[in-house]
């Protein structure tokens, strides 16, 4: 890096946090902003003369925006230094021991979110401030006293500034994506910026609705006693803030080590996002003795977690043709590794969503991996578009049999009930576990069997005979036979099985459980009132239901002849109870698990339904009951306690 490289990877950089401090939305990962950083830093040193005032090494953070009152925090808020991997830590340790050969350590998660100073008078909170510049930050107050884990009052009188980060956790986030994408609006590209957002909107009414969390690690001005940092934090989280799980005291590099190794594969099974460890010298002199450099403190150091997220590029778009015929879009980008496991493929949702994200054929993207979930495609770059890029066009034809596709706006469907796919994938379908648990129908063998011509639908399987079997390529005896003896085995299954296979569109396997319980093999002379009267079902699936009895009426029987599925066993008739009849509806905790309550309930003939509503005929709350005791309230429904509802109980029977 010469100085005009020095320059420019500077005035990049300053985008970049522009990007991701001002306006919450980065425009590249933090792995490429981190190398970048580092390539600076290295040229810093050995160019000490050459420093810009404007580097982010002389920094915290970017310029605070400006549609907030400004306000400084009574002691400066820091960055800390990175390291990524064990050399570095040994580096840090041996730079630290230098300043101090007597201490310990404290170790807590990096919580990925927004830095937030909470300054506390008399008990109370009095101001809410964003990290800003380190010196100067967001008067954000209103905001932060939506923040449910933000104890308004503390015991503790003297001064003093907490602090902490706040987060979104991660099925929250998705919430808020859903939500977002059903709102037509753009989505975030991840819990960081969803915090970081939420946390700095001009109106506290969009703060409150977005669940966020504190967490704190710290403290700024203060003036407790503690020697140690992990007594001054036992003394914090006992004011009433939420503790963050995993922090521990250790000694030396052999158990920081070990503690992040199991930080590190545990981090998907945390709530909230990680995105590394934080090491803290424990013993309060020492860290005042070490001091800070003129962005970090010395005493502390985050080992940052492998990055989640990458640049990559589209090379195509796939389609994947489904059993109900919808189309789905993959892409297919540059193979990249992410923490181990090298990605080709990224869901794309629907087609709404590639015009959403206007995502084109050789667009560079952020892809982000995190979890066991399919990678997924965060953020299109752009700004980084040469020229080359190829919009993407909707397809008019069935990728498998090429026949016309219905398009309905967000989905795209081949109604070709013969289509190879659907009728491989509904096969694939029947026979997995949650329906027919048939072994030995994997998609090889399905696709084998329809291209012989011997199965062109599943009523087709109980027809297959040894000799035909043997006929075909790769079919041999054993194999064969094991398909047969499986085909054999599903008949005589739970009555509920059979519905479910049967692949009813919204119709899945509670809905299955519900119908059978209700109907048995008469669920397809049900109407529709009767079966929007059963507990969970709604017009939706009801009207699916309807549908698909009227077109495949034969097809079930003639499958129900062959498998002879288990009618499922009537209850015997409760004895009378003010119950019998009745939906009730559980909340709150209660003297026994609610699953034992609801079964006890259903002994006596009522319904147990999840949630309140109008058709509510009680509700039995125990202790700390919530929204559904207002509810049913407001609607009138009868509330009863446990007791109150035991009592009736043994009145009547
Ligand atoms: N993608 C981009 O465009 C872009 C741009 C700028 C910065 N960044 C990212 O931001 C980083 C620099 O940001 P930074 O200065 O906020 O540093 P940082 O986020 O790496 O670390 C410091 C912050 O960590 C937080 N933190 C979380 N848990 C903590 C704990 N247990 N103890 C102490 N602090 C904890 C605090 O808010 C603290 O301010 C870069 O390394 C880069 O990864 C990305
Ligand atoms: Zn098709």
């Amino acid at each position: 890096m010469n100085l005009e490289d020095y320059k420019k990877a500077v005035e990049q950089l300053n985008l970049y946090s522009h990007h991701y401090y001002v306006l919450d939305d980065p425009i590249t990962t933090d792995e490429v902003y981190d190398k970048l950083y580092h390539e600076v830093v290295r040229f810093e040193e050995n160019n000490k003369n050459a420093v810009l005032y404007s580097s982010p090494s002389q920094r915290v953070g970017d310029a605070v925006s400006s549609g907030f009152t400004k306000a400084s925090h009574l002691s400066r808020m820091w960055s800390l230094e990175d390291i990524f991997d064990s050399e570095g830590l040994e580096k840090w340790l041996t730079k630290t021991y230098k300043l101090d050969s007597n201490i310990s350590f404290y170790c807590e998660p990096k919580f990925d979110g927004a830095s937030l100073n909470l300054v506390y008078e008399n008990g109370e909170l009095v101001q809410g401030i964003t990290r800003g510049d380190g010196s100067v930050g967001e008067l954000i107050t209103q905001n932060v006293k939506t923040i449910r884990s933000i104890p308004l009052t503390i015991a503790h009188k003297e001064r003093i500034e907490i602090r902490g980060e706040v987060v979104i956790f991660k099925d929250e986030f998705d919430k808020i994506n859903e939500a977002r994408l059903k709102a037509g609006e753009a989505v975030f590209a991840n819990p960081r910026n969803a915090a970081a957002g939420s946390l700095r909107q001009l109106d506290s009414s969009i703060t409150a609705s977005r669940n966020l969390v504190f967490l704190p690690y710290g403290v700024g001005e203060d003036s407790l006693e503690y020697k140690l940092l992990s007594d001054k934090m036992a003394y914090i989280y006992e004011l009433g803030f939420r503790k963050p799980p995993a922090s521990s005291t250790c000694k030396g590099y052999d158990e920081i080590e070990a503690i992040y190794e199991v930080m590190k594969n545990d981090r998907d099974s945390y709530p909230m996002m990680l995105d590394g460890m934080v090491i803290k010298v424990n013993e309060i002199a020492s860290q005042i003795d070490m001091g800070y450099t003129v962005k970090n403190p010395r005493f502390s150091v985050a080992y940052k977690f492998p990055a989640v997220e990458k640049i990559t590029t589209i090379r195509a778009i796939v389609l994947q043709v489904g059993r109900s015929g919808a189309v789905t879009p993959v892409a297919q980008v540059e193979p990249t590794d992410i923490d181990g496991v090298v990605v080709e493929r990224a869901t794309l949702h629907n087609f709404d969503e590639i015009d959403r994200k206007d995502i084109r054929l050789n667009d560079k993207v952020i892809i982000l991996r995190s979890g066991d979930v399919i990678p997924k495609i965060i953020k299109v770059l752009t700004h980084e578009r040469d020229g080359s890029e190829v919009p993407y066009e909707r397809p008019t034809l069935c990728p498998v049999c090429d026949s016309e596709l219905l398009d309905e706006g967000v989905l795209l469907k081949c109604q070709n009930l013969e289509c190879e796919a659907r009728v491989v994938n509904s096969i694939i379908y029947f026979a997995s576990k949650p329906c027919l648990n048939i072994d030995g129908l994997g998609n090889k063998i399905v696709e084998a069997l329809f291209v012989s011509g011997l199965v062109k639908s599943v009523v087709d399987l109980f027809d297959l005979t040894l000799d035909k079997l043997l006929a075909l390529e790769g079919f041999k005896e054993k194999k064969s036979q094991n398909l047969l003896n499986s085909l054999e085995a599903a008949k005589g299954c739970d009555y509920w099985r059979f519905i479910n296979s049967l692949g009813i569109e919204h119709v899945g396997e509670v809905a299955s459980k519900t119908l059978s319980e209700n109907f048995g093999s008469s669920f397809i002379d049900a109407t529709k009132e009767e079966i929007v009267a059963c507990d969970g079902i709604g017009e939706e699936m009801a009207e699916s239901v309807l549908e698909f009895v009227r077109v495949n009426r034969e097809t079930i029987l003639n499958l129900q002849e062959i498998l002879k599925p288990l009618e499922p066993v009537q209850k015997a008739e409760a004895v009378e109870n003010p119950f019998k009849g009745k939906t009730a509806v559980l909340t709150g905790t209660m003297s026994e698990s609610r699953g034992a309550i609801k079964e006890m309930l259903e002994e006596f003939g009522a319904k147990v339904s999840g949630s309140v509503s109008k058709k509510t005929d009680f509700l039995i709350y125990g202790e700390d009951a919530g929204s559904k005791y207002d509810k049913a309230m407001s609607l009138g429904v009868e509330c009863l306690t446990e007791d109150e509802m035991r009592s009736k109980i043994s009145e009547n029977a």
